[in-house]
């Protein structure tokens, strides 16, 4: 990856935009995070009740961000994830790590309203399955769009733009394979919800990045060998068993910043 000009290749199904990157990182970056991750004091973990995370970056509120300085070892993924896709207007100011156990995951939802519209997700650990579905406003319109389209051929336009709505609101998911990178922006970021499910078995059959996430993991994964012939990754594996903990960096920048305390 060098640049803006290659991310396009790297775009994943119809709506725009999700980007994922497989092999973002590194197995030493990888191992480098884990242990960073992992070093941090006890009190750092945040416990919910389907997952911990450590919040890194200063806190965010409703009217900005009270900003802390990034570690080190932060500033070092998050100036790579600027840098590579030129998608920040300035540097990343504020990271979630979430940790889940095979069984736990994430209720569908949209980022807050204080976070620049990219997000940027580095995964570690074990692959999951990250679902969109499209938020309510969009069901509701598209009824709306049925009654109230303005057409000069009513019934074969109001047939058209119907469709046309609800191909665009299709539910998909996209595969997080470790040391990958998921950007999502644009109507992926406005228009759906994101999630991953609480259980340990994850469909993989429907995903939009299937060959892109499995192509460099036939030697990682001796389960999803299929005799070198990789198209056939699709047809025999329709499911990933989660055995192990993922550990998630949601990499973001909070435009207002504020530097004194007490303007809050
Ligand atoms: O763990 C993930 O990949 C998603 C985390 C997320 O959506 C969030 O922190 O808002
Ligand atoms: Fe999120």
């Amino acid at each position: 990856m060098g640049g803006k000009e290659n991310l396009k290749d790297f775009i994943v199904g119809s709506v725009p935009t999700v980007i994922y990157i497989p092999n973002f990182i590194s197995d030493s970056e990888e191992t480098n995070l884990l242990n960073n991750i992992y070093k941090a004091p006890i009190s750092k973990w945040k416990s919910l009740k389907n997952r911990r995370l450590q919040n890194w970056g200063g806190v965010v509120h409703e009217k900005g961000l009270l900003p802390q300085d990034l570690p080190p070892w932060l500033t070092k993924i998050t100036q790579k994830i600027c840098e590579e896709t030129e998608l920040f207007p300035s540097a990343i100011n504020h990271v979630l790590i979430n940790e889940y156990l095979p069984d736990q995951g994430i209720m569908p939802h949209q980022d807050g309203p204080a976070y620049f519209p990219v997000v940027a997700i580095v995964s570690l650990g074990s692959p999951v399955v990250m679902n969109f579905t499209p938020h309510t406003r969009l069901r509701e319109c598209a009824s709306t769009i049925t009654t109230n389209g303005e057409y000069s051929n009513p019934d074969e336009a109001i047939e058209v733009g119907a469709n046309k709505w609800l191909d665009n609101q299709n539910p998909f998911s996209v595969l997080l394979m470790p040391r990958s990178l998921l950007i999502f922006k644009d109507n992926s970021y406005s228009d759906y919800l994101h999630g991953i499910a609480d259980c340990n078995l994850h469909r993989v059959d429907e995903v939009v990045n299937v060959f892109e996430s499995l192509k460099h993991h036939v030697q990682d994964h001796p389960l999803l060998e299929t005799e070198g012939k990789e198209t056939e990754i699709t047809e025999q594996f329709k499911i990933i068993q989660r055995t192990s903990t993922r550990v998630s960096l949601t990499c973001r920048l909070v435009l207002k910043v504020h530097k004194n305390l007490f303007k809050f």
